[in-house]
């Protein structure tokens, strides 16, 4: 007798790869986003009156309601609640509007007295400033909600699949995103400032990402179809994640000890690579006297190593493990590129010697951030329950997110102190700066030991394979 298995369309490849890439393109719109305007520090400088502290705040502004306002265990709890779909077009929805206001904020209307200028006006703090940071706070609760509801996206389509290979992908694709965005950004911007537009100069790459922000909100809408079509065909059969969600679940999530190492790691480790990415087209002209342009395309090269190898470590996760010793190894290497660019004396040797240590240190922190977010997020389902997955990735990003929110603030600070009669568009001194990013290196390394040892007291299997068949 045969029998007929009847496929799901989660069993059919082109069917899930199909659903990872529709979320991961959007990711990619919104990480353009996120660093839109980080290779044109020196640029906002000079057009807009941002020195590095008001930089420094913009920078963190993307996570002020996601801290403040606990947004990111909202998140979760919609996500719990309301399930993908809904959240990823909330998300989209978000990101947009975040983005329209940024547009509005740069533009040489609202700049020239237009409405709302005169109310956010202060000596202390320009008006545009202001109104992007509210813009970006309202971007940042759309892109980390995305971000959680993508990671339960893929655990849906690819749980006993290739699951951290699909992580990988994902994130590859945002790093696109970043190194795009690394290209693109100072070139529009050097279009309009050679034309004279000074204040398009600053505004027309954020319109640009704006456009395809849009877009990405389109492509979560598609996505939309094929979710319900997954739910619709699962039915009454179990599902884990569709268990309602329920306040006792954060006490899960935060009464666990295995947790609070991911989250302390994970929150030490991000502090020193995506408050980084704002400050290190700067860092790289003021160290090595580059024009800003090709500071950004040697800095896009981080990102770039990043998108290969990621996926690459992901499916060796997925078939030989060790994701404890991939966190370890990741931090030593984030904080080998760190303190290069901290004590390696660049202006004592030639341009081509400066300009070759550099691009290796940024090629090693590349590999780091291949390490550590491969191994890391398909870490989670293995610490913690799967029906509280929702609010478990949530509450990671909230801890994180206030690393990610108070850091690029300490590095203006420090920034604008240790240079304190550095002209605007001038090389800055950014040894203390990346001291204090090296620093992280070394707390997440120590973490790193800790979760490994933890884990072999208590056998979640961080070190074994994901795939089961
Ligand atoms: N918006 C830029 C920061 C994204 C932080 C996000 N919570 C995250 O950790 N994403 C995972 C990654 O490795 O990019």
């Amino acid at each position: 007798m045969t029998q007929t298995t009847v496929q799901s369309l989660r069993d059919k490849p082109a069917v899930r790869w199909t659903a990872l890439i529709l979320v991961a393109l959007t990711m990619f719109f919104g990480y353009m986003f996120v660093d839109v305007l980080s290779p044109l520090k020196t640029q906002l400088e000079e057009t807009v009156k941002w020195d590095s502290t008001i930089f420094g705040t913009y920078g963190s502004s993307e996570f002020f309601i996601n801290v403040f306002c606990g947004f990111l265990i909202f998140a979760g709890i919609i996500l719990d609640k309301m399930g993908v779909r809904f959240t990823a077009i909330l998300s989209g929805s978000l990101m947009l509007l975040g983005a329209i206001i940024k547009i509005y904020a740069l533009s040489e209307y609202f700049n020239m007295g237009g409405i709302g200028f005169d109310l956010l006006n202060s000596a202390s703090f320009p008006a545009s400033a202001k109104l992007s940071c509210i813009g970006f706070a309202l971007f940042g609760c759309g892109c980390e909600m995305g971000g959680v509801t993508v990671s339960r996206a893929i655990v849906k389509w690819f749980q006993g699949k290739e699951m951290a290979l699909a992580m990988g992908i994902e994130m590859a694709i945002a790093r696109l995103g970043v190194f795009a965005v690394f290209w693109t950004s100072p070139m529009i911007s050097k279009h309009f400032a050679q034309k004279g537009e000074m204040f398009l100069s600053v505004q027309a790459p954020v319109i640009f990402v704006g456009i395809l922000l849009a877009v990405g909100l389109i492509l979560y809408i598609i996505y939309g179809f094929m979710d319900k079509a997954l739910e619709k065909e699962q039915g009454a059969e179990e599902i884990e994640e569709e268990e309602p969600f329920k306040f006792s679940d954060l006490g899960k999530v935060f009464g666990s000890g295995m947790f609070w190492i991911v989250a302390l790691l994970c929150v030490l480790y991000y502090s020193a690579i995506f408050p980084f990415q704002k400050y290190a087209t700067e860092m790289l002209s003021s160290n090595i006297g580059l024009e800003t342009e090709t500071a950004a395309k040697i800095f896009s090269m981080f990102p770039l190593g990043a998108m290969f190898i990621t996926p690459l470590l992901g499916a060796f996760l997925d078939y030989k493990g060790k994701g404890a010793t991939m966190l370890i190894i990741g931090a030593v290497l984030m904080f080998a590129c760190h303190a290069t660019f901290a004590f390696f004396p660049f202006n004592e040797v030639s341009h081509m010697a400066a300009v070759t240590i550099a691009i290796t240190a940024i090629v090693v922190l590349g590999i780091s951030f291949s390490l550590v977010p491969a191994a890391l997020w398909p870490s989670v389902p293995k610490i913690i329950d799967n029906k509280v997955l929702g609010s478990a990735y949530s509450a990671i990003f909230f801890i994180q997110n206030i690393g990610l929110m108070s850091v690029p603030i300490i590095i203006g600070r420090i920034l604008d102190v240790t240079n304190p009669n550095v002209a605007p568009g001038e090389p800055k001194n950014y040894t203390t700066a990346m001291i204090v990013f090296a620093m992280f290196g070394v707390a997440a390394f120590f973490l790193g030991f800790v979760l490994k040892i933890a884990d072999k007291k208590k056998g979640f299997g961080l070190e074994l394979p994901n795939k089961t068949k």
